[in-house]
């Protein structure tokens, strides 16, 4: 599963879409995430972005572009791809990419976060995607080995204001540091307007879930407006 630095480099410019249903709701099915998968890529994604070892297998049978792979354990604190364990489980998977907590927060484990880029390097072709949720966050990433840097988790682990759109303030604070490292913005793009706002904030790439893949929420925003 070799994401080569070409193929990477594809994807600058482009749409990641995340396609994730939550446990208990009715499209919670892997079958189902590899069809809106395969739907997101028919309408321009250059990569996908799935939730679960499951997901990960399906979808990688259902698209030929990058399958970037996480595995959520809980809901709250470290919960994205907490462990080293995780991690090469979603890299056995299939995924060309490994996304997980890429905070400064104490690990389950008890693995520091390089440890945990080192030990998937180690065992696997996968890069490794940081998800982060504060500029020190990001460059503690950096400094252990991250191949990419996303901002999926600002305004969900303390460090930054739940921005109602993508926090544009961060990724410019990043982009203007110039890590070397791809940035991708990713939380509460909404709008073709906000993904375009990231770009020109110096995102490398884009990830959007709930706005094409989480019709429940989508519904929801139009019922609210009748209100
Ligand atoms: C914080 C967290 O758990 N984020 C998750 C990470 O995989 C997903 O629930 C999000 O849908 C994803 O990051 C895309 O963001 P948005 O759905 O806002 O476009």
């Amino acid at each position: 599963m070799i994401l080569t630095p070409e193929a990477l480099e594809a994807l600058r410019g482009q749409l990641i879409v995340s396609c994730q249903a939550y446990p208990g709701e009715p499209m919670r099915d892997p079958r189902t995430t590899a069809q809106f998968a395969a739907s997101a890529v028919i309408g321009g994604a250059a990569a996908i972005r799935v939730q679960g070892l499951a997901d990960v297998q399906f979808t990688r049978a259902a698209v030929e572009v990058p399958v970037i792979g996480l595995w959520k354990d809980g809901h709250d604190g470290v919960f994205i791809t907490p462990t080293l364990r995780h991690a090469l489980a979603v890299v056995n998977a299939g995924a060309h990419v490994v996304a997980i907590d890429g905070t400064r927060r104490e690990r389950p484990d008890g693995l520091t976060l390089a440890q945990t880029v080192a030990g998937i390097h180690q065992d696997s072709h996968a890069l490794v995607m940081a998800d982060c949720g504060s500029f020190d966050d990001a460059a503690a990433a950096v400094e252990a080995g991250a191949d990419l840097i996303g901002t999926t988790l600002s305004g969900y682990s303390g460090e930054r204001p739940k921005t109602h759109g993508p926090d544009l303030e961060l990724l410019e604070q990043i982009a203007a540091a110039g890590f070397g490292v791809p940035l991708i913005a990713e939380g509460r793009l909404h709008s073709p307007a906000q993904a375009r706002q990231c770009l020109d904030a110096g995102a490398f790439a884009v990830v959007v879930g709930t706005a094409i893949t989480h019709p429940a929420t989508i519904t929801g925003w139009f019922a609210g407006a009748l209100k």
